[in-house]
Formats: C-alpha cells, structure tokens, sequence
C-alpha cells in the first residue's frame, strides 16, 4: 500500500491517527467532544493549519448559506471559529468553479484544491484572504443529503491532498456523520419519550410481511416489562388481549387496504405481565410498497383506561335502577333482547306490589323504599342467574324467565308471589322501633312467542303479561294470572 500520498503527505500515518482518533473519540463524553478529537487527530497528523466543518443551513440558486460549527486549528493565529463573519455567512454562487464544487458536494463528491492553481475568480480570492495555500473538502451526507463539509487548510503548503487523502476525509466524514446521527437520535428519542410520558401513550410499529413488532419504552412500561427489555414479541402481545379482542385486531389487520383508507384505529384490552388489565386506544396508519400493498401499520397506543370505566360507569348508571341496582326498564329491553336472541324458550312475568300506595301513605317514603330494596332481594333469591329481573318504574317489576314448560313457570311465579306474601318485610328505624310490614304482590304471566324477532316477541309479550297483571289485580290481588301459555292461541 502506498505510504506516501502527493507531494510527501504520509497517508499510512494520516490513516493510523484517524484510528486512534476514532478509538478516543468512543469514550468522549458527548458528541460533540467525539468530532472535536477526529479534528485534532486529522489536524495534527496531515500537518494542517485547519480542520473545520461548516453546517449546510440553505442552498438556494444564487446562494449558499453556512454556519463554521466546528475547528481544529494548529495555532490560535490561524483559528478562524470566532471570527464573526464566519457565523451563519452567506456566499454567492456566481463563481463558475465554486458553484461546480457546491453542486458536486450535493451529490456526494469531494474536491482537492491547490489555490494558486485556481482561475481567477471569487473562490480563489476567498481562499487568499484566509491565506490558504491548499485544502481539500468532502461533503457529510446524512440520509443521502450533503448536511454538511469538513475540510481540511494547508497555509503552509501549495500540495495535493489527492485520492487517498480525500479517502481519509471521506471516512471520517462518515464517522462524523455516525456521531451527528446517533445525537439525533438520542435526542429524538428522548422528545419521544418525553411527548409519551406528557400524553400518556406510547409508539408501535407492526410489519404485515414478517409479524416483526416493535414498540417504544414507554410501551414495554406499560405492558410491565422492565424498561431496558429489548423487544416484546408480536406473539407474546397477542397473547396478553382477551379472546375476542385479538380475534377482532387480527380480523382488522387482514382487512383490505388502500392508500386511500390508510387510517387504522381499534379499543383494546390488554392485560399487563403483572396482571393488572388495561384499555388502550390503537391509533395508526398503513405504509405502503412501492406497489401498493401495505407493509407496515405505525401507531399509537393510549391508555384510555380512565374514559372506559367512566364509560361503563355511565352505562351501568344508564341501565340500572339506582334504589334496587337491578336493571331498569332500557337495561331489560337491552338485556333480554340480547337473551331472547339466544334462548327460544323464555316466559315473561309482571309484578306489582298491591297497595303499595299504603306503605308510602303511613310510613312515609323513605320506609317505601327500604321496602322495594327488600322486595327485589327476595325475588332475586328465587330466581336462577339466567333469569333476568327488573324494576320497571314505582312498584312494578319484570322477569324474563329462562323457562319454557308451562307448568314450571307457574311455579315459579307462584314461589315468587310467596316470597312476599308469606312473611312480613323487617324495617329497622334509627328513631323508632322496628317495623313488620305484610305485603302482598299480584303478578301477570305471557309465554313469549320465540317465532318472533326478539323485540317484538318481549314487546307483546310484555302488553300481554301487563293484561294479565291488570286481570289479577282486579279479580284480588295476591295470585298469579297467565295471559295464554301458547301464543298462538291468543288470537282465537
Ligand atoms: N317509596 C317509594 N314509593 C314509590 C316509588 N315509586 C313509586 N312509588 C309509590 O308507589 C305507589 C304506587 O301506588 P299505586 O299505583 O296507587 O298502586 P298501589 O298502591 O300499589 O295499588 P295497586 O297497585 O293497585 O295494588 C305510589 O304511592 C308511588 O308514590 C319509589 O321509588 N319509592
């Protein structure tokens, strides 16, 4: 290998100096302190007066504008850093050879020059006034684009720093670039961590081709990995959401996608490696090929726990009964729709307390209420956990009993007016002496016809129930009356 570059520069020592520096430059404690070390070691090694980097701020047709950001100069006589026409300094592209090497640079070229070599011109007249005899330039590409220059002067010698020594400034080039990159990054990642940290959420990205997933720290936090685990598999995370809710996320992955329906968002739960279950809210966006198909799904995921159990406190409060916390009436259109869509045979019973009016009357209301708590516990103890019970309004009840056989569920209707008729309602008082009062309910029962679309079949079950209440209530009170066990019959 040649030692020796043009005109005498030692290329063999220029090589070896841009290792040490490099090795040094490992343990500098920023990056800026890493760059600063290859300077001093490019400088000091290839006899230089300066090494320095200009910062590409804007190029535009007529202009270039740049900041000196860095230098390593072997004598402070010769340092131009702090000089102030150095700080953000504009320069015309009207000399022909400058513009060449501008535009070169852009594209990833270096340049060695010997200025006295140089035609007359602007570039040439620069470079005298900072009394530079040689010097050589390579750009710092950064994501394909010239970020920047490090050069290198000569102000003692007029020499050719030729291919190897621009070899040399290239290489360094790249490692400065590594240095500028890996600072990017570094702070990137902290404003990252940072905005999840302020917005509670956190970043993931999902390839469509290979399953391969990654997701930020503030992801693996969450999902209660410890912050330094390197990677949490697509598998393990599918593995943490409930049954239905992967099936719908995968269902969702595997939807047709276009440009034009990039957007993707999904409610999740996913229950943490230590238990606790959480809702997040999967927000992204397809990227596609080149082709047109997707390839990756980018997004957020925020924890939305706070807004799903406020949500589903609303709902509770929306479908419950407050005074019994049985369903109210929507709760039980909602649920035994829901059932009835299941279960084809189900009969439906109506109660009413009878002369409730009374107890409200002489003991007042808030002794009415206790009672109506009482009431609804013991209708509830004599029915099973697919039955469902609610409190319609005042002192009127309903049940969805998950029977079909005519003669069970008069007896489960007569064990429920029992319940009540049988033994006196215990009402303790602060101020007075406990009461007992005797009550008595008279009930309505339909058979549902299953034939029906669910709504419909509860809705004439319920006008037909409502009609045997009305018949018991007028014939007594305290008994059980069924409209007609088969529905078919009612109209005969
Ligand atoms: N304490 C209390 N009373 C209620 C509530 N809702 C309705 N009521 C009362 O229930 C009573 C119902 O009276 P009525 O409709 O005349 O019926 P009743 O006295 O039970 O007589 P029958 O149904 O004909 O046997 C009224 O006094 C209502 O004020 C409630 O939430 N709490």
């Amino acid at each position: 290998m040649t030692s020796v570059g043009f005109n005498g520069r030692d290329i063999n020592g220029l090589w070896q100096a841009l290792a040490q520096g490099a090795e040094r430059a490992m343990t500098a404690s920023s990056w800026t302190e890493s760059i600063q070390t290859l300077l001093a070691s490019l400088g000091q090694a290839g006899g230089a007066s300066r090494v320095w980097i200009f910062q590409l701020i804007e190029l535009s047709q007529d202009t270039i504008l740049q900041d000196y950001i860095f230098e390593w100069a072997s004598d402070a006589a010769v340092s131009q850093l702090v000089r102030p026409n150095f700080r953000f300094f504009e320069t015309a592209l009207d000399d022909p050879v400058f513009r060449q090497i501008v535009e070169a640079r852009q594209l990833g070229q270096g340049h060695t020059l010997i200025v006295d070599e140089l035609p007359d011109g602007a570039l040439k007249r620069n470079l005298q006034t900072q009394r530079i005899l040689s010097m050589a330039t390579v750009p710092i590409m950064l994501h394909g684009r010239c970020w920047g220059t490090l050069g290198i002067d000569d102000c003692q010698h007029g020499d050719d720093w030729g291919e190897h020594g621009l070899a040399v400034l290239r290489v360094t080039a790249e490692l400065i670039a590594g240095y500028i990159y890996r600072s990017m990054l570094d702070s990137r990642s902290r404003q990252l961590e940072l905005f999840q940290r302020v917005a509670d959420c956190a970043v993931w990205e999902l390839s469509l081709q290979t399953g391969e997933f990654w997701c930020s720290r503030a992801m693996r936090l969450l999902l209660g990995y410890p912050a330094s685990y390197p990677h949490v598999p697509w598998r393990r995370l599918l593995k943490s959401l409930p049954d239905d809710d992967r099936r719908e996320l995968l269902r969702k992955l595997r939807e047709p996608r276009s440009r034009e329906s990039a957007q993707w968002r999904m409610d999740v739960r996913v229950r943490s490696i230590k238990g606790t279950s959480k809702w997040y809210e999967l927000v992204g966006e397809f990227e596609f090929s080149e082709e047109g198909s997707a390839t990756h799904l980018v997004g957020l995921a925020l924890d939305i726990t706070e807004r799903k159990v406020h949500e589903q406190e609303t709902q509770e409060a929306a479908f419950h009964d407050p005074l019994t916390q049985v369903l109210n009436r929507r709760g039980f259109e909602q649920r035994a729709v829901e059932s009835l869509a299941q279960q084809s045979k189900q009969a439906l019973l109506v109660l009413d307390l009878d002369y409730f009016k009374r107890v409200n009357d002489a003991h007042g209301h808030p002794v009415g209420d206790q009672v109506l708590v009482l009431v609804t516990q013991r209708l509830r103890q004599q029915l099973r956990g697919q039955d469902i019970l609610a409190r319609m309004g005042g002192e009127e009840f309903v049940i969805l009993l998950g029977l079909g056989a005519p003669k069970e569920v008069l007896a489960v209707a007569e064990r429920l007016r029992l319940s009540i008729a049988d033994w006196p309602f215990t009402i303790e008082s602060e101020t007075s002496t406990s009461l007992a009062l005797s009550l008595t309910v008279s009930v309505g029962v339909a058979m549902l016809d299953t034939t029906l679309a669910p709504s419909l079949a509860l809705s004439r079950g319920i006008a037909r129930a409502d009609k045997a209440l009305y018949q018991s209530k007028h014939t007594g009170r305290n008994q059980v009356y069924v409209s007609q066990l088969m529905p078919e019959k009612e109209s005969s």
